[in-house]
């Protein structure tokens, strides 16, 4: 990978995975690269990083951040899925959260966070899979950089395509700082909620229904 080109085209949208996960080598090339970018950016800001003792390594550090931890989803592969047997053919709903959700808008490259719920209507003859997977699902998404109405999609098309439930449900609800600690300045409790449904939570207004209320129950059970 050439880091130093200009005008370079990638192949994937800033939410997406790039095509292969990144190597060990690739990564210590891409965190050097862009801390000599942090860098320029200081310098253009008239910010010393070379005799200020707060800011020498801080290019280096912000360098490091993006790439192993808030955009790592975009670097690394998607959580691995522990299945078992649905031994007892259970075909209820299941409802999990809240999830913390941990990520950052691909506008102002400000911090998103709140929770998220999943719903799951699992397939009797299907598998069920591993509940803190949900968790990692979610925070692999989250860490790219993104907007809610296209995490929320992703985080289900994901759980879909590999458990194959008969419905599902994603319902976030976010705090967005590019809205209360800039701009417009809005209420730190100002959220964004988005819910979306597959399979048979999405035709069966009892599902649906039945989804929400417990995700209401969760929130209100939940310590902010
Ligand atoms: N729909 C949606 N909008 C988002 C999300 N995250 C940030 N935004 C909004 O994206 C918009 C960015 O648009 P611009 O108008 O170009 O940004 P700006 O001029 O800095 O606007 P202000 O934020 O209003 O100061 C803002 O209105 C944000 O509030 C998101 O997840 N979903």
């Amino acid at each position: 990978m050439n880091f130093h080109s200009t005008g370079m085209k990638f192949s994937r949208l800033c939410n997406e995975a790039l095509d292969q996960p990144i190597d060990e080598a690739e990564r210590t090339a891409m965190i050097a690269a862009a801390a000599r970018k942090v860098e320029e950016l200081f310098d253009v800001l008239r910010i010393d990083h070379q005799n200020d003792h707060n800011t020498r390594e801080t290019p280096q550090r912000v360098a490091k951040m993006f790439v192993e931890e808030i955009l790592q989803g975009r670097y690394t592969a998607p959580p691995k899925i522990t299945e078992f047997d649905n031994a007892r053919s259970y075909d209820q709903l299941i409802v999990t959260g809240p999830i913390e959700l941990r990520s950052m808008c691909a506008h102002h490259l400000m911090p998103i966070y709140g929770h998220a719920y999943i719903g799951i209507l699992p397939a009797a003859d299907g598998k069920i899979i591993g509940l803190s997977k949900y968790d990692r699902i979610v925070d692999h998404f989250a860490s790219r950089l993104q907007i809610q109405e296209e995490l929320v999609k992703q985080i289900g098309d994901y759980v879909v395509d590999m458990t194959k439930p008969r419905g599902l449900a994603v319902r976030i609800s976010a705090v967005h700082m590019c809205k209360t600690q800039r701009g417009v300045r809005s209420s730190r409790r100002s959220r964004m909620v988005n819910t979306c449904f597959w399979g048979e939570l999405a035709t069966s207004p009892e599902h649906k229904s039945e989804f929400l209320q417990e995700c209401i129950a969760l929130e209100r059970g939940s310590p902010e």
